[in-house]
């Protein structure tokens, strides 16, 4: 089986072709075999890019517990990098599905190949049972959550995964890796949850620490920093447009106000190509 590892600001995915190969048998365990950064090829999981009747590719992912999500920012980039370079469509605006969704994405080209994504990542999901969640709604805005003993203010926002917002003053190591999987796994999330753990550095500036469902502390996380904007305003704390620092990069993010969509730009790498025996 071919793959190509590719990154969105240091989030690392396995991404297997479909279009020239069939799709493997066995995702959920491919994706925790390839995933292992000992035993593996390494990466926060698999990625795979499949023909669509709907959209110019259809993405699928799964993290690297072998979990499936419905939603990845920065695989949809890098998805879109693969697209265009490898010519399987090339066009500057693509639609690719994921999870039933059709997003679109505006391609910046330099010498014939992706070097940034602005995706249209839609949007976002408030209402408290469709997140889902179980803390009280109808929105989940600065809410008190009770992790591990401590009392923490959350706002949780779907970008098509569920996330779990929380500002803080420092996202100390405690916090994004002590108390972070604690929430993933709250009863008050039932599917899990990914914990985004941010310092408000200015009303356009953020810096951003992440807990991923299925995939631990990643360095970055595109539909986490999604709902990070969302987080800002409703919670009054930043602007409609933000840049937000994470640990592998900068992504900037608009929730623009005319159509409620939210739109992530960033970059998008190709690292190199392996095969991987069937
Ligand atoms: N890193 C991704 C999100 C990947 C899926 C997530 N762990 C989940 O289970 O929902 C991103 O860039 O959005």
């Amino acid at each position: 089986m071919k793959f190509t590892k590719m990154h969105g600001a240091g989030n690392d995915y396995v991404y297997v072709d479909c279009f020239a190969q069939d799709p493997p048998p066995d995702p959920e365990g491919l994706a925790r075999r390839l995933a292992d950064r000992h035993t593996g090829v390494g990466g926060d999981g698999l990625i795979l890019i499949l023909p669509s009747e709907r959209a110019d590719a259809e993405m699928r992912m799964y993290n690297a517990d072998g979990s499936y999500s419905e939603m990845c920012g920065n695989g949809i980039r890098c998805v879109a990098k693969y697209v265009y370079d490898h010519n399987l469509c090339r066009k500057p605006r693509l639609v690719i599905e994921s999870a039933g969704k059709l997003l679109s994405l505006d391609l910046t080209i330099e010498d014939e190949r992706v070097e940034r994504v602005r995706v249209d990542m839609g949007e976002p999901i408030l209402d408290a049972a469709h997140i889902p969640t179980l803390l009280p709604g109808p929105m989940v805005v600065n809410t008190p959550l009770d992790a591990g003993g401590q009392l923490f203010a959350v706002t949780a926002v779907s970008m098509g995964n569920p996330h779990c917002v929380v500002f803080v003053e420092c996202a100390t190591d405690e916090l994004v890796l002590g108390v972070g999987p604690k929430i993933e796994h709250d009863p008050a999330f039932p599917n899990r949850v990914n914990v985004e753990w941010v310092e408000v550095l200015a009303p356009d500036r953020v810096r951003q620490r992440t807990w991923e469902r299925g995939s631990g502390e990643t360095l970055a996380c595109g539909t986490g920093a999604s709902a990070v904007c969302v987080a800002g305003v409703l919670t009054g704390r930043t602007d409609r447009r933000v840049m937000v620092e994470l640990l592998g990069g900068l992504l900037e993010l608009e929730w623009n106000e005319a159509d409620n969509h939210v739109y992530m730009t960033g970059p998008a790498v190709e690292v190199f190509s392996g095969e991987w025996p069937a």
